[in-house]
């Protein structure tokens, strides 16, 4: 495995924290009126956690599956296994509330392991939350207590090894607990890639993408994760269920499908087949100005539904253009990002006057012809050519952006991420629900919003939030995520494009479902996991009381 251990209470890697430059935090205070929290952020050794509820003879029953030195409870491998990485985790761990933290984390080395550890953990009633990377936003992760014995992390990272290349197939086989910067590493070698770079990529696993059905930046070109599954292993209290004996197949419904996305309420991926494309050889990035959202994205849609679509697109609404968030390495720089936060606050989320920035990125095979082809349709649909520079910026602080996070929390700032799907002829409305739920929550927070998932029919919406932090931010922000659920819900929209149910969306979700879809997911878990023991609380709704 490669990489640090990622920051205990806020996201990634602690060497690549990045304070706020004095600038932006007079115009927190000044514009949104954020004022710095009262109390500072606990120690690690202040997170107060529950007792081991575990007895002895059942940790050392576990320790006999695994092996000793594989079961931890020290408080901090607890802490570090307590929920995931959304907005209310971190603000809920910078205060010290650990009473989510599992009782154990339980390492298993094999398939056999873990299916041992499923019988143990059914017969004992112990909770089992598969643990990947540990950067849900979704309280896919957080612990239910109720009716158990304890509860245990499943910690999937001794599980980190890729198995086979089948290059004749273009397929690769892999453990699950393999962090994506390693599987790229491991694939580079042959000159191959998988192509899936979400924003959570130094952490995140495969297993996780698997189980959560993630989407990567360059979605456009290489598809979702559940795209890239072509197989896998799945070991439930019930027994092992294998998947993915061709590409595909009409042999009833695919049963791959009702494993990619059920975020370890069925059961554990232990291995995982997966499409390989041969690495790019070449990769040309760059900018292009829309004068609204709305022609942005009538360009977006041309691209999709007339081709060719370019590796990455991605379009940023009026308030992310000037904000910058589409350049995130930019951000930090002081003055510059002084001058277009105020322009930002200023319209409170509203349309500014410098238009909308798209990036497009190609990669790979003819890339000349495709964005030459491309290109004539963004210019048929009014769009101003920037040149390389807007693209391999966007391309080079690509995953910079969460490391803001942490700085506006310590400032007083609540900033979260929220997203939906719907299709093209709804978007507009998709998109004013949301803002206004969000100003009817906030009162005049910063929203942002981009489309960066594409599809011929329609497309994602990923939003940013910035609000001053209110004596209780966690609850305020539950409030305002209540409000957004109701209504992307009342909008068609579905409510989660690529984060997953968790258990923060699943009372959107089981409306989404209806009672005969909720139905369906309570049996199949009965059938799989007859003792109720995986991750629960998460993905299934519960039968209408
Ligand atoms: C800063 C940041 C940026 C993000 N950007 C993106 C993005 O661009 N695109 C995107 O799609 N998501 C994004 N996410 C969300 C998150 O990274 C994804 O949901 C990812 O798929 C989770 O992978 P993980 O390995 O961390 O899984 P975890 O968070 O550990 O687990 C996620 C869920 O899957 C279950 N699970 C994990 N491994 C297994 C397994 N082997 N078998 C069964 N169940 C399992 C867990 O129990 C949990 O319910 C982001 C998150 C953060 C914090």
């Amino acid at each position: 495995m490669t990489g640090e251990p990622m920051s205990w209470s806020g996201w990634g890697d602690p060497a690549k924290a990045r304070e706020l430059p004095e600038p932006v935090r007079a115009l927190l205070r000044d514009l949104l009126g954020v004022r710095a929290p009262g109390t500072p952020a606990a120690s690690l050794e202040q997170v107060v956690l529950p007792a081991v509820a575990l007895a002895e003879p059942l940790l050392g029953a576990l320790a006999k599956v695994v092996g000793d030195g594989h079961v931890l409870t020290g408080h901090e491998d607890r802490v570090r296994h307590t929920r995931g990485k959304s907005t209310p985790d971190l603000l809920r761990m910078r205060a010290g509330d650990g009473s989510d933290a599992p009782d154990a984390v339980v390492l298993p080395g094999s398939h056999e392991e873990v299916a041992e550890l499923l019988r143990l953990c059914s017969r004992e009633r112990v909770a089992v939350v598969p643990f990947g990377g540990g950067t849900s936003v979704v309280g896919g992760l957080a612990a239910s207590r109720e009716g158990f014995a304890g509860v245990i992390a499943l910690d999937l990272g001794r599980l980190d090894r890729l198995l086979f290349v089948d290059e004749e197939s273009m397929v690769a086989g892999f453990e699950p607990g393999v962090r994506a910067p390693d599987a790229e590493r491991l694939l580079a070698g042959r000159g191959l890639t998988l192509g899936h770079f979400p924003q959570s990529f130094e952490y995140a696993t495969l297993g996780g993408f698997a189980a959560a059905r993630s989407s990567g930046q360059a979605s456009a070109g290489y598809g979702r994760f559940d795209d890239v599954v072509v197989g896998l292993t799945l070991a439930t209290p019930s027994g092992t269920l294998e998947l993915g004996r061709a590409p595909k197949s009409a042999a009833g419904p695919d049963l791959r499908q009702l494993v990619l996305g059920s975020e370890g309420a069925f059961g554990v991926i232990t291995s995982l087949r997966l499409r390989v494309r041969r690495a790019p050889a070449e990769r040309r990035y760059e900018g292009w100005r829309f004068a609204s959202f709305a022609e942005g994205s009538a360009a977006v849609r041309a691209l999709a539904q007339e081709g060719p679509l370019p590796t990455v697109l991605r379009l940023s609404d009026e308030t992310e253009t000037m904000i910058g968030l589409a350049k995130p390495d930019e951000i930090g720089t002081g003055q510059a990002d002084a001058s277009r936060a105020s322009d930002a606050a200023a319209g409170s989320g509203g349309a500014g006057g410098s238009g909308c920035l798209l990036i497009a990125g190609f990669e790979g095979a003819r890339v000349g012809s495709r964005h030459a082809a491309a290109s004539a349709v963004l210019a048929r649909m009014g769009g101003e050519p920037l040149g390389p520079g807007p693209g391999e910026s966007w391309e080079h602080g690509r995953f910079s952006a969460p490391y803001l996070r942490d700085s506006l929390l310590a400032a007083g700032a609540t900033v979260e991420t929220l997203e939906t799907a719907g299709f093209w002829a709804n978007l507009p409305r998709l998109y004013d629900a949301v803002r206004l739920a969000l100003l009817g929550a906030l009162g005049s927070p910063l929203v942002m919003c981009h489309i960066s998932h594409v599809y011929e029919t329609g497309a994602s919406l990923y939003f940013t939030v910035v609000t001053p932090q209110d004596a209780d931010p966690v609850a305020q922000w539950d409030r305002a995520k209540a409000a957004v659920n109701a209504a992307i819900v009342e909008a068609g929209g579905t409510i989660t494009h690529h984060h997953g149910v968790g258990r923060d969306h699943l009372d959107a979700y089981a409306s989404e479902l209806g009672p005969v879809g909720a139905g369906i997911l309570r049996a199949v878990k009965a059938e799989l996991d007859p003792a109720g023991i995986l991750n629960p609380g998460a993905l299934i709704p519960p039968p209408a009381s």
